[in-house]
């Protein structure tokens, strides 16, 4: 690395989390490639100032090199009830892919990685909040994937001296300016509230009400997207050579799936009807993050756990992509 200064190879910047993370390292100074086929991203996502390669991590062999300090490593699918019908698309993306890209990183000496996890690897707690140290016990292949890549960046660091972080995100939310959530077909909660208030949809779905919780729909622990970028850039300076740090990301505070709706009404100043729904399958009642290790080996300090302005973020991101207002 030439001064304080790095060139980062960024898998999956064309997608929500990665663009911001992308955006992120650019605004620190730092040199950036993104690396994205396009799947599930858009190419206006990518960060100006960023290189890009459209292209598959299956074949970074091609365009690595021992120019590159680190790779942040996002490139994935996500959709938990696609990867119960369809798991072989998981495995050979999120498990083959990443094998892939790991060797072509120890051919072109590059040892430095950071991976996004997900509390999807925990599966139904025992206790909440969440540490690392609790079981492993996925409900769904998509928890499956990351958790095997998860054992398999322990191998690599272990037997050729990575120095790998994996970040175990829990709920991803809000915007970062011009960059926010935007999959196709959108399945997560607030973007989904959020098309309700702008009229275009007519109801929100709640899954289930009969949760073990104070108003019986589940608990989730909202973490703000430039919270999550800020702990990838701490990462890469944390990463140590043969060491794999796994750290859990959350604000540590659970809201119901009501509280949200609740907040959306509060943010935009909208209707949103609600209809109750049946669960849905393999949703955890509860998961809440304890970021004691984040905080503790990384230094980091989220500012932005205050659900209300998670929401306004995520409201100002989806009005501008709609057009609304202009
Ligand atoms: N969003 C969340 O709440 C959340 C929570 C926990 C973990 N994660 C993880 O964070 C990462 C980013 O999630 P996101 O919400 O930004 O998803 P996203 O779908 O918006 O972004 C993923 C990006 O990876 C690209 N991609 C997928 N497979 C690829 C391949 N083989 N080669 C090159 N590019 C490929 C896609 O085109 C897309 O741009 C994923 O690994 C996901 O599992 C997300
Ligand atoms: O229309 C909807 C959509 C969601 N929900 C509920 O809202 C909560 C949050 O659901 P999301 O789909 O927004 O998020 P998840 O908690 O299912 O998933 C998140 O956490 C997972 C870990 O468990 C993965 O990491 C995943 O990528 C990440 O988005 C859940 O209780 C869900 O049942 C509804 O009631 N109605």
């Amino acid at each position: 690395m030439s001064g304080r200064y790095g060139k980062y190879l960024v898998t999956g910047g064309a997608g929500y989390v990665g663009s911001v993370v992308a955006a992120h390292l650019l605004e620190a100074g730092h040199e950036v490639t993104v690396l994205d086929n396009l799947s599930t991203g858009f190419r206006e996502g990518v960060p100006a100032g960023a290189e890009f390669i459209e292209g598959d991590i299956r074949d970074a062999a091609k365009w690595l090199d021992p120019s590159y300090d680190a790779v942040l490593h996002f490139a994935a699918f996500s959709q938990v009830g696609e990867s119960v019908v369809q798991p072989e698309k998981y495995w050979e993306n999120n498990v083959g892919g990443t094998m892939a890209l790991i060797a072509a990183m120890r051919s072109a000496g590059v040892r430095k990685l950071v991976f996004s996890s997900t509390a999807a690897t925990y599966g139904e707690p025992e206790e909440v909040p969440i540490r690392e140290s609790a079981p492993t016990a996925p409900t769904n292949p998509y928890g499956a994937s990351k958790l095997a890549v998860d054992h398999m960046i322990t191998g690599e660091c272990a037997a050729h001296g990575l120095a790998a972080v994996s970040l175990r995100y829990f709920n991803v939310a809000g915007a970062y300016g011009q960059f926010g959530e935007r999959h196709d077909p959108e399945s997560h909660l607030i973007p989904l509230v959020l098309q309700v208030a702008q009229g275009r949809r007519e109801a929100i779905s709640v899954f289930g009400d009969d949760y073990p919780t104070p108003d019986g729909t589940c608990v989730r622990d909202y973490i703000h997207v430039a919270d999550l970028a800020e702990a990838h850039l701490l990462a890469v300076t944390a990463a140590k050579t043969g060491e794999h740090l796994i750290c859990n990301l959350g604000n540590g505070n659970g809201f119901s799936v009501r509280e949200v709706i609740e907040t959306v009404r509060q943010v935009t100043g909208h209707p949103v009807p609600e209809v109750m729904a049946p669960r849905r399958g393999g949703d955890p009642a509860v998961l809440v993050a304890s970021a004691d290790n984040a905080r503790e080996q990384l230094g980091w300090n989220p500012s932005r756990a205050d659900l209300a302005g998670i929401v306004a973020d995520a409201w100002a991101f989806a009005q501008r992509s709609s057009g609304a207002g202009e």
